[in-house]
């Protein structure tokens, strides 16, 4: 595999990719490629290992063995020096939201733009606003994470995974514990990102969810890829 060349329109590239912590294999042998502006699931059983392959995505874990790149960088040798780079790329919705509580919800999406070098205080009040106008959460701008539901910082969350305008959208478990419409909202969102251009991958046990949507399924089960179902790419977002 080549990271370079400019006609591939694979943006992760996943050969024989495998994960341990300790004795424990938490993924066995993946090779997956997933091409840009994709909209695919990651499911599985408890325990599958769908969020150590996010978590590998974004370097969160480096792989035990085997070989990824992600937009052209090779997750293999990477250097902990480009770790912001490829972050840079990728806008991650944590299972747990992972928002910081002392920092209310502009400043939690703001601090984003700010990492990645926006200097304009202008440029980040306008996009944060636009953002938080976008996910319903105009009236909390000020408001602090422990305040809010947990439909309302999965909203936050979101916001802050789109606010870089990234490439790539990891979703680990996104609509979790949100009641139908806070779960269809936050996926409305995830669909907005995916039509203007973002390559979405989504981790769920929830086969209602998966069911909604004609696109592709990958299966996890113990680690290993069990199954990998092609959708109809016209069919994405109902
Ligand atoms: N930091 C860690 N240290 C040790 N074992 C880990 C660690 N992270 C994950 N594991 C193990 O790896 C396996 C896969 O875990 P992972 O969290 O990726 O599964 P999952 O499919 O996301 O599960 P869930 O749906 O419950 O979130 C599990 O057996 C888990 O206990």
């Amino acid at each position: 595999m080549t990271p370079t060349d400019p006609l591939d329109n694979r943006i992760i590239r996943f050969y024989q990719v495998s994960k341990h912590f300790g004795d424990s294999w938490a993924l066995h042998d993946l090779s997956f490629d997933v091409e840009t502006n994709e909209f695919l699931f990651i499911t599985g059983p408890s325990g599958a290992g769908k969020s150590t392959l996010i978590k590998l995505l974004y370097m969160g874990e480096r792989m035990s063995s085997g070989y990824a790149i992600v937009d052209g960088m090779n997750l293999t040798r990477m250097h902990r020096r480009q770790i912001p780079v490829l972050r840079r790329k990728i806008g991650v919705i944590f299972q747990d939201f992972k928002l910081i509580a002392h920092l209310n919800v502009f400043q939690n999406v703001a601090l984003v733009m700010e990492a990645a070098g926006f200097k304009s205080r202008t440029e980040i009040r306008r996009r944060v606003g636009d953002l938080l106008e976008l996910v319903g959460l105009a009236d909390q701008a000020k408001a602090y994470p422990p305040t809010l539901s947990g439909g309302e910082k999965q909203r936050a969350a979101v916001a802050r995974a789109m606010v870089g305008k990234p490439k790539i959208i990891l979703a680990d478990e996104p609509t979790a514990s949100l009641d139908p419409d806070a779960a269809e909202r936050v996926l409305r969102l995830l669909c907005a990102a995916h039509s203007r251009g973002a390559t979405v991958l989504i981790t769920t046990h929830d086969r209602e969810l998966i069911s909604r949507f004609d696109t592709r399924v990958i299966r996890l089960q113990g680690g290993r890829q069990v199954d990998d179902a092609a959708g109809n790419a016209d069919g994405v977002c109902p």
